[in-house]
């Protein structure tokens, strides 16, 4: 009978989505006779939305405090405990930062991107996305190892049920050489991406600050926002509330219009859900062509004024 300890994520004292994936997948995979043990470091009464796992390692967090080094120890702590066969942590940014601390003082591995888990002879086949998505690769994991798991790799709405799992409550780790100091939520004064019809989203391929003029000039003659993956607003070019994907914003416009994206997984969950997604890169081997309902190979600086013209003759 197998054991899967899944990590429960929190932001903001609300239970995460992808913990929900991670339950649905755990009991998927390891099959109604095996156990489901949840790691919860989270405030009081939330254990109930928990219902799909048997068991709640629980230990209070009532300020939601975010404390990496803390919950990578307590994850450290449970695997000890516990002795799963499995153990499922968001590939999200909470999960990686928790997850490598953990594997490392646990002694074990940890494969990030994984984007599906089946079990194999004595242990697990697990698919992982690599190289930006380029490629997939195939590992048979026999060992313990801790597993990153990609949103979509299970289902929320199965995994998140109502119900009464034994609690054991437990103590989290101390952070010995970390300091929460505060939650710092994008600025909300800002357009909001996701409820916008049309995104016409840029990526690293714009260039430069100075090229996104001409795409805020096709924005605003479709009547739609510019949005951006990460590297647009780690440059400091657009605000952080503009930002599309893991870890900015999930987005679900009619129209997603992305304009030198490569198409990162990080990036594609975000945006994948867009009723219709229009591409332009220069690369044809480009991982956004494989969600996109249309594709352009084009260089975007030249596309785009010749669009914006177009658009506003129409
Ligand atoms: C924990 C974590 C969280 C992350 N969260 C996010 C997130 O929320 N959102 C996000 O976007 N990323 C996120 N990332 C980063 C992600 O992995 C990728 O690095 C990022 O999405 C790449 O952005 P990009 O496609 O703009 O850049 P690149 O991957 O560099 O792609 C640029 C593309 O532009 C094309 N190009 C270049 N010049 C032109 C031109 N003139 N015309 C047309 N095409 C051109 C190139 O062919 C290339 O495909 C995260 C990563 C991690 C590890």
């Amino acid at each position: 009978m197998s054991t899967a300890l899944v990590f429960v994520e929190t932001l903001d004292g609300k239970i995460a989505d992808i913990t929900y994936e991670l339950l649905d997948l755990a009991r998927r995979v390891i099959g109604d006779g095996g156990t489901v043990t949840a790691l919860a470091v989270m405030p009081a009464g939330l254990t109930s939305e928990l219902g799909a796992a048997d068991r709640v390692l629980w230990a209070d967090n009532p300020d939601n405090r975010y404390l990496p080094e803390s919950l990578g120890k307590t994850l450290a702590q449970a695997v000890d405990q516990v002795s799963p066969d499995l153990v499922l942590v968001g590939n999200t940014a909470v999960g990686m930062d928790v997850a490598t601390y953990a594997a490392s003082r646990a002694g074990c591995s940890t494969i990030a991107s994984v984007q599906k888990v089946e079990p194999a002879g004595q242990g697990w086949q697990v698919e992982s996305v690599i190289l930006g998505g380029k490629m997939v690769a195939t590992a048979e994991v026999t060992e313990l190892t801790i597993l990153q798991v990609l949103a979509g790799a299970g289902d929320a709405e199965r995994g998140h049920v109502q119900g009464n799992p034994t609690v054991e409550t437990i103590t989290a780790a101390e952070a010995a050489a970390t300091v929460y100091e505060g939650l710092a939520m994008p600025d909300s004064t800002d357009v909001d991406i996701t409820k916008q019809d049309i995104l016409v989203s840029i990526g690293r391929g714009i260039g430069d600050k100075d090229n996104i003029e001409v795409v805020e000039e096709l924005a605003e003659a479709l009547g739609a926002v510019v949005s951006a993956s990460r590297p647009v607003i780690d440059a400091g070019w657009l605000p952080k509330s503009r930002q599309v994907g893991k870890s900015g914003k999930k987005v679900k416009p009619k129209v997603y219009l992305a304009l030198g994206i490569s198409g990162a997984p990080e990036h594609l969950e975000g945006m994948r859900d867009a009723d219709c997604i229009i591409a332009v890169n220069t690369d044809p081997k480009a991982p956004i062509f494989d969600v996109a309902h249309y594709g352009i190979v084009e260089d975007i600086l030249e596309l785009v004024p010749a669009l914006t013209e177009k658009v506003k003759g129409a």
